[in-house]
């Protein structure tokens, strides 16, 4: 997997979205959505609560079909993909949900051996004891192995929902809201582990979110979705040195610390 990752056209976005749609009924989510994620690369996506931000990863994972436009993940047409391909294209994607979709009747090695199991059935115990002993220390929490998920606080469950997408090695990261409910003192932890996953795990990612400071700290691009489509996209500092109103609006409203 390694050398086809380092083979990869290097110019070549992991990510490439053109000219995307999507309504539901007469609301008209996305709007001409166009977007290029590079390899190694963090792209925040900002905007309003219902701008569409989770239908676009949702879209780019397989897991909802734009009504036109074309979404390109590594290579693959997701639209054109049948079911199994699909499946094989989404075990390289990461999908870091709001909730973090733990199963609470399963302590925390249950749930990270949970995907292992599933999709690597040739696996000994002892790769399997391996791969969730690394994922468990990139995240910061080897000691709470045998802990039941409401044992965790809200921040450590949220970095146990990273560890189990990571236990896949995935190429690419989807966060949606990663920062949604904490604290400001876990809100920076889970921004450091984000960039720490970058490093460590060569992903590329997107990161949804309203929270200007996770913006800051992790997007290498930020992309500000306005009213279904993308308005602006550079670093944070050139998406703000902004005259548009609606920009400055979200700004002011959205930067508290
Ligand atoms: N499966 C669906 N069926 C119908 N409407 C949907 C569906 N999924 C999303 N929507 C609508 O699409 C719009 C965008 O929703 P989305 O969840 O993408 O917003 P968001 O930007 O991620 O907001 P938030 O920050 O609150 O999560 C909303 O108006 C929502 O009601």
């Amino acid at each position: 997997m390694e050398n086809e990752r380092q083979n990869r056209g290097k110019d070549e976005p992991v990510i490439k979205i053109r000219d995307l749609y999507k309504s539901f009924g007469s609301n008209r989510v996305l709007k001409d959505v166009n977007l290029d994620v590079y390899k190694g690369e963090n792209v925040v996506v900002l905007g309003r609560s219902g701008t569409g931000k989770s239908v676009l990863i949702k879209i780019i994972a397989g897991l909802l079909t734009q009504d036109s436009g074309s979404v390109c993940v590594l290579g693959e047409d997701v639209s054109k993909l049948d079911d199994k391909e699909l499946l094989e294209l989404r075990l390289k994607i990461g999908f870091s949900f709001q909730n973090s979709a733990l199963y609470d009747s399963m302590t925390v090695r249950e749930n990270l051996e949970f995907p292992l199991v599933r999709n690597k059935k040739h696996l000994k115990r002892k790769e399997i004891d391996a791969s969730v002993e690394r994922v468990l220390t990139a995240v910061g929490l080897a000691q709470t192995i045998n802990q039941m998920p409401s044992e965790l606080s809200g921040g450590q469950r949220k970095r146990i929902g990273i560890a189990r997408t990571l236990i896949l090695n995935p190429e690419i990261m989807l966060y949606d809201e990663p920062t949604a409910g904490l604290d400001p003192i876990t809100c920076i932890e889970i921004n450091n582990l984000i960039n720490r996953v970058k490093e460590d795990f060569n992903t590329s990612s997107i990161i949804i979110t309203h929270d200007l400071t996770c913006a800051k700290a992790t997007g290498d691009r930020v992309a500000m979705l306005l009213e279904g489509t993308f308005a602006k996209e550079g670093t944070f500092d050139e998406v703000f040195d902004s005259n548009d109103g609606r920009i400055k609006s979200f700004y002011n409203y959205n930067f508290i610390k």
